[in-house]
Protein backbone atom coordinates (compact mmCIF):
# COMPACT_ATOMS: atom_id res chain seq x y z
CA UNK A 1 0.00 0.00 0.00
CA UNK A 2 1.95 3.33 -0.58
CA UNK A 3 0.93 5.70 1.59
CA UNK A 4 -0.82 8.30 -0.84
CA UNK A 5 -3.74 5.55 -1.18
CA UNK A 6 -4.37 5.76 2.34
CA UNK A 7 -3.86 9.58 2.94
CA UNK A 8 -6.04 10.49 -0.05
CA UNK A 9 -8.64 8.06 2.05
CA UNK A 10 -8.16 9.78 5.17
CA UNK A 11 -8.80 12.79 3.47
CA UNK A 12 -12.01 11.67 1.82
CA UNK A 13 -13.30 10.67 4.83
CA UNK A 14 -12.49 14.13 6.58
CA UNK A 15 -14.20 15.73 4.16
CA UNK A 16 -17.41 13.75 3.69
CA UNK A 17 -17.80 13.98 7.67
CA UNK A 18 -17.49 17.94 7.17
CA UNK A 19 -20.33 17.78 4.72
CA UNK A 20 -22.91 15.18 6.81
CA UNK A 21 -22.01 17.77 9.78
CA UNK A 22 -23.76 20.66 7.48
CA UNK A 23 -26.19 18.83 6.37
CA UNK A 24 -27.28 16.99 10.14
CA UNK A 25 -26.31 19.43 12.51
CA UNK A 26 -26.03 22.57 10.56
CA UNK A 27 -29.11 22.25 7.84
CA UNK A 28 -26.73 23.82 5.32
CA UNK A 29 -25.00 21.48 3.05
CA UNK A 30 -22.64 22.68 0.45
CA UNK A 31 -22.52 20.08 -1.89
CA UNK A 32 -25.44 18.79 -4.12
CA UNK A 33 -26.73 15.36 -2.79
CA UNK A 34 -25.48 13.69 -6.22
CA UNK A 35 -22.09 15.05 -5.07
CA UNK A 36 -21.96 13.18 -1.49
CA UNK A 37 -23.35 9.85 -2.65
CA UNK A 38 -20.35 10.22 -5.36
CA UNK A 39 -17.96 10.76 -2.83
CA UNK A 40 -19.78 8.66 -0.39
CA UNK A 41 -19.95 5.55 -3.06
CA UNK A 42 -15.97 6.23 -3.82
CA UNK A 43 -15.50 5.54 -0.02
CA UNK A 44 -17.16 2.79 -0.22
CA UNK A 45 -15.25 1.57 -2.61
CA UNK A 46 -11.92 1.92 -0.76
CA UNK A 47 -13.04 0.82 2.52
CA UNK A 48 -14.31 -2.55 0.97
CA UNK A 49 -10.68 -2.93 -0.63
CA UNK A 50 -8.82 -1.59 2.57
CA UNK A 51 -11.32 -2.83 5.42
CA UNK A 52 -8.59 -2.66 8.02
CA UNK A 53 -8.26 1.11 7.55
CA UNK A 54 -11.55 1.64 9.12
CA UNK A 55 -12.96 3.47 12.00
CA UNK A 56 -15.90 3.91 13.69
CA UNK A 57 -15.51 7.97 13.06
CA UNK A 58 -16.25 7.05 8.85
CA UNK A 59 -19.31 7.72 7.75
CA UNK A 60 -20.30 4.22 6.62
CA UNK A 61 -19.88 3.19 10.55
CA UNK A 62 -23.04 5.46 11.68
CA UNK A 63 -26.31 5.72 9.72
CA UNK A 64 -27.00 9.93 9.62
CA UNK A 65 -25.39 12.79 11.39
CA UNK A 66 -24.74 13.45 14.73
CA UNK A 67 -27.86 15.84 16.80
CA UNK A 68 -27.14 18.73 18.65
CA UNK A 69 -30.52 20.15 18.13
CA UNK A 70 -32.54 22.54 20.76
CA UNK A 71 -35.24 19.55 20.44
CA UNK A 72 -35.13 16.90 23.22
CA UNK A 73 -34.21 13.68 21.90
CA UNK A 74 -36.07 10.59 20.60
CA UNK A 75 -35.11 7.30 20.34
CA UNK A 76 -36.79 5.14 18.05
CA UNK A 77 -38.32 2.20 19.35
CA UNK A 78 -37.30 0.53 15.54
CA UNK A 79 -34.75 2.12 14.09
CA UNK A 80 -35.27 3.97 10.84
CA UNK A 81 -32.71 2.22 8.51
CA UNK A 82 -31.08 3.61 5.59
CA UNK A 83 -31.33 2.95 1.85
CA UNK A 84 -28.95 1.35 -0.74
CA UNK A 85 -28.41 3.61 -3.33
CA UNK A 86 -27.99 2.21 -6.76
CA UNK A 87 -27.40 4.63 -9.55
CA UNK A 88 -28.01 2.67 -12.97
CA UNK A 89 -30.93 0.72 -14.26
CA UNK A 90 -28.65 -2.58 -14.70
CA UNK A 91 -27.62 -1.90 -11.24
CA UNK A 92 -31.51 -1.79 -9.75
CA UNK A 93 -32.00 -4.39 -11.82
CA UNK A 94 -28.69 -6.68 -10.48
CA UNK A 95 -30.05 -5.56 -7.05
CA UNK A 96 -33.49 -7.02 -7.86
CA UNK A 97 -32.23 -10.17 -9.40
CA UNK A 98 -29.81 -10.36 -6.21
CA UNK A 99 -33.38 -10.22 -3.91
CA UNK A 100 -35.05 -12.97 -6.21
CA UNK A 101 -32.42 -15.18 -5.79
CA UNK A 102 -32.23 -14.95 -1.75
CA UNK A 103 -36.13 -15.76 -1.36
CA UNK A 104 -35.19 -18.31 -4.38
CA UNK A 105 -38.32 -17.29 -6.36
CA UNK A 106 -37.93 -15.88 -9.24
CA UNK A 107 -41.70 -13.55 -9.76
CA UNK A 108 -41.58 -11.21 -6.91
CA UNK A 109 -43.45 -8.40 -7.65
CA UNK A 110 -42.12 -4.81 -6.24
CA UNK A 111 -44.28 -1.87 -5.00
CA UNK A 112 -42.33 1.12 -6.53
CA UNK A 113 -42.78 4.37 -5.07
CA UNK A 114 -41.18 7.86 -6.15
CA UNK A 115 -38.55 8.88 -3.60
CA UNK A 116 -39.57 12.44 -2.46
CA UNK A 117 -36.73 14.40 -1.56
CA UNK A 118 -37.87 15.15 1.29
CA UNK A 119 -36.87 14.59 5.38
CA UNK A 120 -38.00 11.08 6.87
CA UNK A 121 -40.26 11.66 10.01
CA UNK A 122 -41.96 8.98 12.55
CA UNK A 123 -45.78 9.73 13.56
CA UNK A 124 -46.67 7.99 16.77
CA UNK A 125 -50.52 7.31 17.69
CA UNK A 126 -52.37 6.00 20.60
CA UNK A 127 -56.20 5.67 21.29
CA UNK A 128 -56.21 7.45 17.86
CA UNK A 129 -54.54 10.66 18.91
CA UNK A 130 -51.16 12.03 17.72
CA UNK A 131 -49.15 11.71 20.72
CA UNK A 132 -45.21 12.28 19.24
CA UNK A 133 -43.40 13.24 16.19
CA UNK A 134 -39.97 12.70 15.00
CA UNK A 135 -37.12 13.37 12.77
CA UNK A 136 -34.86 10.55 12.05
CA UNK A 137 -31.76 11.73 12.97
CA UNK A 138 -28.85 9.26 13.25
CA UNK A 139 -31.75 6.27 12.37
CA UNK A 140 -31.29 5.41 15.88
CA UNK A 141 -32.33 8.91 17.76
CA UNK A 142 -34.03 11.87 16.35
CA UNK A 143 -35.24 14.98 17.54
CA UNK A 144 -38.74 15.60 19.22
CA UNK A 145 -40.61 17.84 17.41
CA UNK A 146 -44.08 17.04 18.53
CA UNK A 147 -45.36 20.51 18.61
CA UNK A 148 -44.40 21.36 14.85
CA UNK A 149 -46.21 18.25 13.66
CA UNK A 150 -49.17 19.57 14.49
CA UNK A 151 -48.34 22.45 12.54
CA UNK A 152 -48.62 20.26 9.23
CA UNK A 153 -52.17 20.46 7.92
CA UNK A 154 -52.35 17.28 6.26
CA UNK A 155 -50.81 14.80 9.78
CA UNK A 156 -54.54 13.63 11.13
CA UNK A 157 -54.57 14.94 14.29
CA UNK A 158 -56.54 11.86 15.11
CA UNK A 159 -57.33 8.73 13.16
CA UNK A 160 -59.54 5.81 13.02
CA UNK A 161 -57.55 3.44 15.33
CA UNK A 162 -57.69 2.52 19.20
CA UNK A 163 -54.30 0.69 19.16
CA UNK A 164 -50.91 2.43 19.40
CA UNK A 165 -49.37 2.33 16.10
CA UNK A 166 -46.25 4.06 14.77
CA UNK A 167 -46.35 5.22 10.74
CA UNK A 168 -43.48 6.60 8.77
CA UNK A 169 -43.33 8.92 5.66
CA UNK A 170 -41.44 12.21 4.30
CA UNK A 171 -42.11 15.63 5.32
CA UNK A 172 -41.49 18.02 2.08
CA UNK A 173 -41.95 21.59 0.85
CA UNK A 174 -43.84 21.83 -2.48
CA UNK A 175 -42.42 23.42 -5.15
CA UNK A 176 -44.60 26.40 -5.05
CA UNK A 177 -44.41 26.70 -1.47
CA UNK A 178 -40.71 27.21 -1.47
CA UNK A 179 -40.62 29.61 -4.34
CA UNK A 180 -42.78 31.51 -2.11
CA UNK A 181 -40.71 31.04 1.10
CA UNK A 182 -37.68 31.69 -0.78
CA UNK A 183 -39.14 35.15 -2.49
CA UNK A 184 -40.54 36.43 0.78
CA UNK A 185 -36.99 35.85 2.53
CA UNK A 186 -35.39 37.89 -0.66
CA UNK A 187 -38.32 40.71 0.26
CA UNK A 188 -37.21 40.27 3.84
CA UNK A 189 -33.03 40.30 3.12
CA UNK A 190 -32.79 36.98 4.54
CA UNK A 191 -30.54 34.53 3.02
CA UNK A 192 -32.59 31.57 0.92
CA UNK A 193 -33.06 27.96 1.31
CA UNK A 194 -30.83 26.21 -1.50
CA UNK A 195 -33.58 23.27 -2.08
CA UNK A 196 -37.20 22.93 -0.83
CA UNK A 197 -35.75 20.03 1.66
CA UNK A 198 -33.21 22.07 3.19
CA UNK A 199 -35.94 24.22 3.56
CA UNK A 200 -38.53 21.39 5.23
CA UNK A 201 -35.62 20.67 7.39
CA UNK A 202 -35.30 23.96 8.14
CA UNK A 203 -39.17 24.60 8.94
CA UNK A 204 -39.57 21.46 10.84
CA UNK A 205 -36.94 22.16 13.22
CA UNK A 206 -37.94 25.53 14.36
CA UNK A 207 -38.19 26.39 17.87
CA UNK A 208 -41.39 28.73 17.22
CA UNK A 209 -44.13 26.52 15.58
CA UNK A 210 -45.79 29.55 14.48
CA UNK A 211 -43.31 29.42 11.84
CA UNK A 212 -43.26 25.78 11.29
CA UNK A 213 -47.13 26.27 10.64
CA UNK A 214 -46.54 29.19 8.54
CA UNK A 215 -44.24 27.03 5.91
CA UNK A 216 -47.06 25.26 4.50
CA UNK A 217 -44.87 21.87 4.87
CA UNK A 218 -46.69 18.47 3.79
CA UNK A 219 -45.77 14.53 4.16
CA UNK A 220 -46.42 11.51 2.39
CA UNK A 221 -46.38 8.71 4.80
CA UNK A 222 -45.17 5.11 3.17
CA UNK A 223 -44.91 2.86 6.26
CA UNK A 224 -46.47 1.32 9.09
CA UNK A 225 -44.25 -0.32 11.89
CA UNK A 226 -45.58 -4.32 12.40
CA UNK A 227 -48.13 -4.35 9.55
CA UNK A 228 -49.25 -7.44 9.90
CA UNK A 229 -50.71 -6.57 13.61
CA UNK A 230 -53.61 -4.70 11.13
CA UNK A 231 -53.92 -7.50 8.83
CA UNK A 232 -51.82 -6.18 5.67
CA UNK A 233 -50.13 -8.21 3.79
CA UNK A 234 -48.42 -5.96 1.56
CA UNK A 235 -46.51 -2.85 0.98
CA UNK A 236 -49.26 -1.45 -1.59
CA UNK A 237 -52.07 -2.79 0.89
CA UNK A 238 -50.37 -0.38 3.58
CA UNK A 239 -50.01 2.56 1.67
CA UNK A 240 -54.43 2.12 0.99
CA UNK A 241 -54.67 1.62 4.37
CA UNK A 242 -52.51 4.63 5.27
CA UNK A 243 -54.69 6.77 3.15
CA UNK A 244 -58.02 5.27 4.74
CA UNK A 245 -57.05 5.86 8.26
CA UNK A 246 -56.53 9.76 7.24
CA UNK A 247 -52.77 9.93 6.30
CA UNK A 248 -51.11 12.09 3.05
CA UNK A 249 -49.83 8.89 0.41
CA UNK A 250 -48.56 9.03 -2.56
CA UNK A 251 -50.72 7.29 -4.94
CA UNK A 252 -47.91 7.11 -8.08
CA UNK A 253 -47.30 3.86 -6.61
CA UNK A 254 -47.21 0.74 -8.92
CA UNK A 255 -47.01 -3.13 -8.12
CA UNK A 256 -44.95 -4.31 -10.77
CA UNK A 257 -43.63 -7.92 -11.51
CA UNK A 258 -41.17 -7.56 -14.45
CA UNK A 259 -38.19 -5.53 -15.61
CA UNK A 260 -40.00 -4.03 -18.23
CA UNK A 261 -42.85 -2.31 -16.01
CA UNK A 262 -39.62 -1.23 -14.59
CA UNK A 263 -38.37 -0.04 -16.94
CA UNK A 264 -41.40 2.03 -18.31
CA UNK A 265 -42.31 3.31 -14.65
CA UNK A 266 -38.69 5.08 -14.24
CA UNK A 267 -38.55 6.41 -17.92
CA UNK A 268 -42.59 7.84 -17.08
CA UNK A 269 -40.95 9.55 -13.77
CA UNK A 270 -38.17 10.91 -15.21
CA UNK A 271 -39.87 12.87 -17.64
CA UNK A 272 -42.94 13.15 -15.61
CA UNK A 273 -40.47 14.95 -12.68
CA UNK A 274 -40.31 18.46 -13.23
CA UNK A 275 -43.86 18.51 -13.91
CA UNK A 276 -44.56 17.45 -10.63
CA UNK A 277 -45.61 19.50 -7.79
CA UNK A 278 -42.87 18.90 -5.31
CA UNK A 279 -39.21 17.50 -5.90
CA UNK A 280 -38.51 13.52 -6.42
CA UNK A 281 -34.61 12.02 -6.62
CA UNK A 282 -35.53 8.80 -7.68
CA UNK A 283 -37.27 5.43 -7.24
CA UNK A 284 -37.90 3.24 -4.25
CA UNK A 285 -37.84 -0.33 -4.64
CA UNK A 286 -39.76 -2.36 -2.02
CA UNK A 287 -40.58 -6.37 -2.00
CA UNK A 288 -44.03 -5.70 -2.07
CA UNK A 289 -45.06 -9.05 0.03
CA UNK A 290 -44.64 -8.54 3.92
CA UNK A 291 -44.04 -12.51 4.37
CA UNK A 292 -40.96 -12.05 2.12
CA UNK A 293 -39.48 -8.67 2.88
CA UNK A 294 -39.44 -10.52 6.79
CA UNK A 295 -37.53 -13.53 4.85
CA UNK A 296 -35.20 -11.48 3.53
CA UNK A 297 -34.63 -9.36 7.12
CA UNK A 298 -32.82 -6.32 7.40
CA UNK A 299 -29.12 -5.67 7.69
CA UNK A 300 -27.20 -3.85 10.50
CA UNK A 301 -28.30 -0.12 8.65
CA UNK A 302 -30.56 -1.47 5.45
CA UNK A 303 -33.70 -3.57 4.87
CA UNK A 304 -32.50 -6.49 1.75
CA UNK A 305 -35.95 -5.94 0.77
CA UNK A 306 -36.05 -2.53 -0.55
CA UNK A 307 -32.99 0.10 -2.25
CA UNK A 308 -33.33 3.16 -4.27
CA UNK A 309 -32.85 4.00 -7.80
CA UNK A 310 -31.33 7.54 -8.06
CA UNK A 311 -32.59 9.95 -10.60
CA UNK A 312 -29.03 11.54 -12.57
CA UNK A 313 -29.21 15.04 -10.59
CA UNK A 314 -31.61 17.92 -12.28
CA UNK A 315 -29.25 20.24 -11.94
CA UNK A 316 -26.86 19.28 -13.82
CA UNK A 317 -29.26 18.50 -16.78
CA UNK A 318 -30.79 21.63 -16.54
CA UNK A 319 -27.50 23.26 -16.93
CA UNK A 320 -26.10 20.90 -20.14
CA UNK A 321 -29.73 21.65 -21.83
CA UNK A 322 -29.04 25.45 -21.11
CA UNK A 323 -25.66 24.98 -22.84
CA UNK A 324 -26.85 22.96 -26.32
CA UNK A 325 -29.93 25.71 -26.40
CA UNK A 326 -27.11 28.43 -25.99
CA UNK A 327 -24.91 26.51 -28.61
C1 LIG B 1 -39.36 2.13 5.39
C2 LIG B 1 -38.22 2.07 4.40
C3 LIG B 1 -36.91 1.79 5.13
C4 LIG B 1 -38.47 0.95 3.40
C5 LIG B 1 -38.16 3.38 3.66
N1 LIG B 1 -37.21 4.23 4.02
C6 LIG B 1 -37.14 5.44 3.40
N2 LIG B 1 -36.11 6.27 3.81
C7 LIG B 1 -35.00 5.59 4.52
C8 LIG B 1 -33.73 6.29 4.32
N3 LIG B 1 -33.83 7.69 4.61
C9 LIG B 1 -32.68 8.35 4.97
N4 LIG B 1 -32.78 9.68 5.22
C10 LIG B 1 -31.65 10.34 5.57
C11 LIG B 1 -30.42 9.67 5.67
C12 LIG B 1 -30.38 8.31 5.39
N5 LIG B 1 -31.51 7.65 5.03
C13 LIG B 1 -35.01 8.42 4.18
C14 LIG B 1 -36.25 7.64 4.16
C15 LIG B 1 -38.09 5.80 2.38
C16 LIG B 1 -38.10 7.02 1.70
C17 LIG B 1 -39.08 7.23 0.73
C18 LIG B 1 -39.11 8.54 0.02
N6 LIG B 1 -38.10 9.39 0.22
O1 LIG B 1 -40.06 8.81 -0.72
C19 LIG B 1 -40.03 6.20 0.44
N7 LIG B 1 -41.00 6.38 -0.51
N8 LIG B 1 -39.99 5.03 1.11
C20 LIG B 1 -39.06 4.82 2.06
N9 LIG B 1 -39.07 3.63 2.71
Amino acid sequence: MNNSDYENYIKLKDQLNIYRRQYYTEDAPTVQDFEYDRLYQELLKVESAHPEWVTNDSPSQNVGGAINSAFPKFRHEIPMLSMDDVFSLEESQASAERIKKFVNQTDVEFNLELKIDGLALSLIYENGRLVKGSTRGDGFVGEDITPNIFQIDDVPKTIPLKERIEVRGECYLGKDSFAELNNKRLEDGKSTFANPRNAAAGSLRQLDSSITKSRHLQTFIYFVIEPENYGLKTQSEALKQLQEWGFATNNQNRVVNDFKEVQNYIDEYQEKRLDLPYNIDGIVFKVNDFKLQSLLGNTVKVPRWEFAYKFPPIEAHTHLRTIEWTV
